[in-house]
């Protein structure tokens, strides 16, 4: 069996300009495994701490202690262990870390290391990495659907809007191909929409343009314009996936939208947000609620979850106990699953297995700040996930996530691309199975 060898963390950077953790597993039969760190801009308060450092010229970002970090402490408990036992190397890093949130090694330098021992064990396993982990996790492959963004906004576009995320899915498409093909279309339609309207015609974090939009509800109306253009009919074969953040926008219990000049209470803000569903197709709806308001989750969830995918991100954190706590509390039906806020690929499984028990939806998503590293893809397609989030067009360490999973179609052992799955319970989009 082999062992590791050598583990190096380096600095690299990131799509935000940020300096990231990347770190290289050696094992003893030569296999090679590398990964980076990825990192959030609306993070939950219960995930894994980064690790940064620095003076000014880097602004407090720098990751020079995660990445020493990596190179001392981790790779000296390490060195030895076999690649294949990640249960193994990812308690050894929980140990040596001894923080409910990483602080100590950083959780961006544990889960650069997490990942990339996790690649290594496949290389030397001899197997895409898709392949390794469903043997491992006696799982059926899948090519995951995606939730594409169409317009950024939030943390992610100087909050010019209070929402997040306004994005597309086709649910009813036969293959990714269809997907890709349409949600290109809807995205370029949006474009020439934003250009028509005048002014800078940028893009968000994740690819998404940024709305020039007087109201948040003019952002959705401008996207079910975006998807006519495209040739579509909203509600459709295209329908509409919200990610509120809205963690971001509450304060002492109060949820405040900028941009619409409103300061809400729980129970309002929800009401104008179900107002929308109501007037538009929209099938999923991620932290409707702030994390700091779970009765505000639960009363949404009371109310729409069935008929809308309500998912968790900053409320269950890629924690197996918190979504078994929201599964029994009844605060949502889906989790959103990023393996830098859980820290580990060990515990990232976890909270993914305990939604599937729970029977809620799965969502594996990258962070706001990427770069070309595309393991979360194979850990959506090899776990079975289901569904996975990376953001859009015109960003390449987007597209590398959508172009890897593009190479999965056709692969040896490979599934059937998971669109006729229900959504929330309820099936949305042309092609009712
Ligand atoms: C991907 C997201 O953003 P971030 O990485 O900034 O948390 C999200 O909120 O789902
Ligand atoms: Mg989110």
């Amino acid at each position: 069996m082999s062992t590791i060898q050598s583990i190096l963390g380096r600095r690299v950077w990131d799509s935000r300009g940020n300096p990231t953790v990347e770190a290289e597993v050696t094992l003893t039969d030569g296999s090679i495994g590398r990964a980076i760190a990825p990192s959030g801009a609306s993070r939950g308060e219960r995930e894994a701490i980064e690790l940064r450092d620095g003076g000014e010229r880097l602004g407090g970002k720098d990751v020079s202690r995660a990445v020493a970090n990596v190179n001392g402490p981790i790779a000296a408990r390490l060195r030895g262990m076999p690649a294949a036992d990640q249960a193994g190397v990812d308690a050894a890093m929980l140990a040596l870390d001894g923080t409910p949130l990483k602080t100590e090694l950083g959780g961006n330098a544990i889960v650069a290391v997490s990942l990339a021992i996790l690649h290594a064990a496949a290389a030397s396993a001899r197997l895409p990495l898709w392949r390794y982990l469903a043997d491992g996790h006696d799982a059926t492959p899948t090519i995951p659907l995606p939730e594409i963004q169409i317009f950024g906004g939030g943390a992610h576009a100087g909050r010019r809007v209070d929402i997040q995320d306004f994005m597309i899915m086709v649910p009813g498409a036969d293959d990714l191909e269809e997907v890709m093909e349409v949600t290109n279309a809807v995205y370029h339609a949006a474009g020439r929409l934003m250009e028509a309207r005048g002014g800078a015609v940028g893009v968000a974090d994740e690819g998404g343009w940024w709305p020039t939009v007087s109201t948040n509800e003019e952002a959705l109306e401008l996207l079910v314009q975006a998807i006519e253009a495209a040739g579509e009919v909203p509600g459709e074969r295209v329908v509409i996936s919200l990610d509120v953040a809205a963690s971001e926008f509450e304060r002492d219990g109060r949820y405040i939208l900028g941009l619409d000049g409103l300061e809400l209470d729980s129970g309002e803000w929800l009401e104008r947000l179900g107002n929308w569903v109501d007037r538009y197709p929209i099938v999923s709806i991620e932290d409707p609620a702030s994390e700091r308001d779970p009765e505000g989750m639960r009363a949404f969830t009371a109310r729409w979850g069935d008929r809308l995918q309500i998912v968790g991100d900053d409320y269950l954190v890629t924690n197996a106990r918190l979504i078994e706590a929201a599964a029994d509390a009844g605060g949502c039906n889906a989790s959103l699953i990023k393996v830098n806020q859980a820290g580990t690929v060990t515990e990232t499984i976890e909270a993914l297995r305990a939604s599937q028990e729970r029977g809620f939806g799965t969502l594996v998503s990258a962070r706001s700040g990427e770069t070309e590293d595309v393991s979360i893809c194979h850990l959506a397609a090899g776990l079975d996930a289901g569904q996975l989030k990376v953001g859009s067009f015109a960003r390449s360490e987007r597209m590398a996530k959508w172009n890897e999973c593009l190479r999965f179609q056709g692969q040896a052992g490979m599934g059937a691309f998971v669109g006729g799955r229900p959504i929330g319970g309820t099936w949305w989009g042309a092609k009712r199975p």
